[in-house]
């Protein structure tokens, strides 16, 4: 990381003042004060411990929902998911996971990530529906700029990055594997796009994403059909890149971050900005289109009684 000479540019908008802006404003709101020092204090929080700084980000009063480590030897972070009972994205998470990126990608300690979960057989079940059912129109806006933030952190990431996906991974939970370098699944869960199913519409980013990642063709179905592939059909289509059992899918991942570490880091990092670089810009210049063209859908009755009836299932479903 030390010789890297130059970075994608990762938010000229906002820019990085407004992004502090928009931080600041998300820990008064939402009592994040305690994660914004432990992003500041990074490596002073766990002395006790030898080979991991490690830092546990709690929004003040609830429960760890992600949990940091970076490994002193390997460089190699990992970002463990927590939140009962699914992982879904909801704005105070993602606004965690954001500040957490943003710190591993000016680490110089930090070379590699690993997304992961520590929910068993859930990796992440995508944005919180709660969201976006009946809601307060600003927070809304808030919710999404911050999902897209999350996005073009870590598919513009000079890390080298792996999901390592131990359980479900529907919608938001795909989009954010799929926006790391690598994948590997654990057997018998499902992966996917599945909006239409819910009655919404995946937005132009997150097919570009399905698109670089699978081609036009696999994807135009799978984002129409809004199929949620078994792992091991997200194999054969290239969503995911290896499948191990369960109890192998983080060291897996390890292994992969070590050998993706032996090419040279300039010319891994500027081949990655280069491949990737046109999505963000895309999502860059259409990013306060793209929030008025989710809030104006999501609010929509049609679309709110739509949501309404899916909450209704799964929440008849769990029974
Ligand atoms: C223009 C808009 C573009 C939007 C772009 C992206 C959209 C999304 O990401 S929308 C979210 C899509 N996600 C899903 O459709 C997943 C729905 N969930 C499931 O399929 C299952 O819950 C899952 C396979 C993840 C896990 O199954 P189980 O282990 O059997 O758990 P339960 O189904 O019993 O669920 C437990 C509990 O969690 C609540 N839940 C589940 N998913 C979500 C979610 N995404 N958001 C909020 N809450 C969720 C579920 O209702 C249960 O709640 P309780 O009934 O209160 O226990």
């Amino acid at each position: 990381m030390g010789q890297v000479q130059s970075r994608l540019t990762i938010s000229p908008t906002p820019t990085k003042l407004a992004w502090m802006m928009h931080l600041r404003m998300l820990t008064t709101m939402h009592g994040l004060c305690e994660v914004r020092q432990c992003s500041k204090r990074w490596k002073n929080l766990c002395p006790q411990t030898k080979n991991l700084q490690k830092c546990q980000m709690s929004s003040a009063g609830s429960s760890e929902m992600l949990q940091v480590t970076v490994d002193d030897k390997s460089g190699i972070a990992t970002m463990t998911m927590c939140r009962p009972p699914v992982n879904s994205l909801n704005l105070e998470f993602l606004t965690q996971i954001n500040i957490a990126l943003e710190k591993l990608e000016n680490s110089k300690d930090c070379s590699g990530l690993i997304i992961t979960s520590k929910i068993p057989k859930i990796f992440c079940a995508g944005l919180d529906i709660m969201e976006m059912y009946q809601p307060n129109v600003d927070r809304l806006q808030e919710f999404w700029r911050t999902l897209q933030e999350m996005y073009i952190r870590l598919y513009g990431s000079q890390l080298i990055t792996a999901a390592a996906i131990n359980g479900a991974s529907p919608a938001g939970g795909c989009l954010m594997a799929m926006s790391c370098d690598y994948r590997v699944m654990a057997p018998g869960y499902k992966i996917g796009l599945n909006e239409t199913q819910l009655g919404i519409v995946a937005p132009f980013w997150f097919q570009d994403l399905i698109i670089n990642t699978m081609g036009f063709r696999q994807s135009e179905m799978a984002l129409q059909l809004g199929t949620l592939f078994t792992s091991e059909e997200a194999l054969n289509l290239g969503m995911v890149d290896k499948i191990v059992p369960q109890e192998q899918v983080m060291e897996t991942a390890i292994q992969e971050i070590h050998k993706w570490k032996k090419i040279p880091g300039f010319a891994r990092q500027i081949t990655k900005s280069a491949l990737r670089k046109p999505s963000i810009d895309k999502l860059h210049s259409k990013r306060e289109e793209d929030i008025a063209n989710f809030r104006d859908f999501i609010t929509k009755d049609s679309i709110q009684k739509t949501l309404g009836m899916y909450i209704e299932s799964l929440k008849k479903k769990a029974k």
